[in-house]
């Protein structure tokens, strides 16, 4: 089958590239003519494990190829994938859905034959139908023009796996205009769909809602723990051994029970101020209340690290040399959209620390967003003659680290685990003052 994707970033990409490795013929379609530039040799403008292997065989195998084109991608196929950003507005909870109605107020003019238009971004309740309308509206082809939704649910770090093996599938169509995207995504997806995985077809609504539902149990489960630990560290108690203990609960699960510095990234926390607004817009404010205090744990951890930072560089940040061991919002990636690493790096710069940054694949990212911060080129760098380190996104290579390699280069033997990824014996057997977050 023929297919094009609009917006080439961590979702988009993948989804491109993955639907070429399926053995259809895929266009990738951006407005940044340099990300297309780099994709079309070959080469993936971000970090993604397995990510460029799949799409250089696909470029070879002249399956996969991408553009600025709208033209050339309406003229390609008849099944659109769109997948642009719906980041927060700024100054505002609601999501920014400008890239996505761009996409449909220029691709909709050009569709003069039937087509599909199948939504895989994060959108609030009631974007599909409105999408709906407005492409009807504006194509050649009227009502022969459809809008489905199918939510993406892959994981930076695991997107490749995750689309060639995804848990389930979601697909939202408009129950009142029954159309043709159905079975199209079941020919589309059939060699994922024959490993019995569940294809849940639904309502629109019901589609968008499963994706910013399931982001906001996520979202709930890390705040739990989290606010669960500053009980723990209140009271001496280990939250990482309660966390294993719970878990063991097939009830609840040990997965997303990691205590530490909590959630970032461009999904979970814009999802869960997005689902607020649009519950309060829809007179429901009353039902997402918990969803305040989950981002509000959620920022508590990024003080108290930074408390805590202070409290063991003697009660003040002044003048303190601090490592940071971590910059990407969680290890596997180079993505930096509100990192919890970051952000805490950048307040203790204004608390008046001299701040080092180490990360294995996010500093350029971070020297973009931060560009007065200090960036070491690796984890001893960045340790050399720290009072403090904090190890603030638990990378293997910062999990693996032993109390021998930094005892010479730090100034003072003081760690700070924001991830609770260290064995605290360890380190404190080797002289070391350890602290994990949230453990007593
Ligand atoms: N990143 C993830 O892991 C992930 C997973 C599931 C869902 N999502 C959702 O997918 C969507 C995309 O997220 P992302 O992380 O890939 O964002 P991203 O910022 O990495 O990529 C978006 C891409 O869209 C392009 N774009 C913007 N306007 C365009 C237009 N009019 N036409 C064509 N291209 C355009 C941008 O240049 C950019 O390359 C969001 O709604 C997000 O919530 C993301
Ligand atoms: O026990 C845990 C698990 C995760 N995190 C943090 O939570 C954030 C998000 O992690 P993760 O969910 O693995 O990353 P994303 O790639 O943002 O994926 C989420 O957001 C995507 C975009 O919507 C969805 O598709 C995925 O299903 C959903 O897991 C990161 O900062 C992690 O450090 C914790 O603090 N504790």
């Amino acid at each position: 089958m023929r297919c094009t994707v609009f917006g080439t970033g961590y979702l988009g990409a993948t989804h491109a590239a993955c639907m070429a490795e399926l053995g259809h013929e895929v266009l990738g379609v951006d407005i940044d003519p340099g990300k297309v530039a780099k994709l079309s040799s070959g080469e993936v403008p971000f970090y993604e494990p397995g990510l460029g292997e799949v799409l250089r065989r696909n470029i070879d195998a002249g399956r996969l190829h991408f553009t600025t084109s709208y033209s050339e991608a309406a003229e390609f196929a008849d099944l659109h994938f769109l997948g642009v950003g719906t980041p927060q507005k700024k100054g505002e909870y609601a999501a920014d859905l400008r890239h996505v109605h761009s996409v449909i107020d220029t691709l909709a003019p050009l569709l003069d034959r039937p087509a599909v238009i199948v939504g895989k971004s994060t959108v609030p309740v009631g974007t599909a139908a409105d999408l709906g309308a407005r492409a009807r509206a504006l194509a050649p082809a009227g009502d022969a023009v459809e809008v489905a939704w199918n939510p993406e649910f892959l994981r930076e770090g695991f997107a490749v796996e995750d689309t060639l093996h995804p848990d389930r599938m979601v697909l939202g169509v408009d129950r009142q205009r029954p159309g043709r995207a159905e079975s199209e995504l079941r020919e589309l997806y059939a060699r994922l769909l024959g490993e019995d995985i569940p294809f849940l077809v639904t309502d629109l609504a019901t589609a968008e809602l499963v994706k910013v539902s399931a982001n906001a149990f996520l979202a709930t489960k890390i705040s739990f723990i989290n606010a669960i630990s500053e009980v723990c560290e209140a009271t001496g108690a280990d939250v990482t051994q309660l966390a294993d203990a719970l878990g063991y609960d097939a009830r609840i699960g040990r997965r997303f029970l990691n205590a530490g510095l909590g959630f970032g990234g461009g999904c979970l926390p814009k999802d869960i101020r997005a689902f607020m607004a649009r519950a309060g817009e829809l007179g429901a404010n009353q039902a997402l209340h918990f969803l305040r205090e989950v981002d509000s744990i959620n920022m508590r951890r990024r003080t108290r690290m930074v408390e805590l930072a202070a409290q063991v560089c003697g009660g003040s940040l002044l003048g303190a040399n601090v490592a940071v061991l971590g910059a990407a919002f969680k290890p596997e990636s180079d993505d930096v959209r509100d990192s919890p690493a970051l952000n805490v790096a950048g307040m203790m710069q204004l608390h008046g620390a001299v701040v080092s940054v180490y990360d294995p694949k996010a500093l350029d990212n971070s020297r973009r967003l931060f560009p007065t911060l200090n960036y070491a080129t690796s984890a001893v760098e960045a340790c050399d003659n720290a009072d403090a380190v904090l190890l603030l996104t638990e990378w293997a290579e910062f999990a693996d680290l032993k109390p021998e390699d930094l005892n010479d280069v730090v100034r003072a033997r003081v760690m700070v685990d924001g991830r609770n990824c260290l064995d605290a014996a360890d380190w404190r057997t080797a002289g070391w003052v350890y602290r994990g977050l949230g453990r007593g």
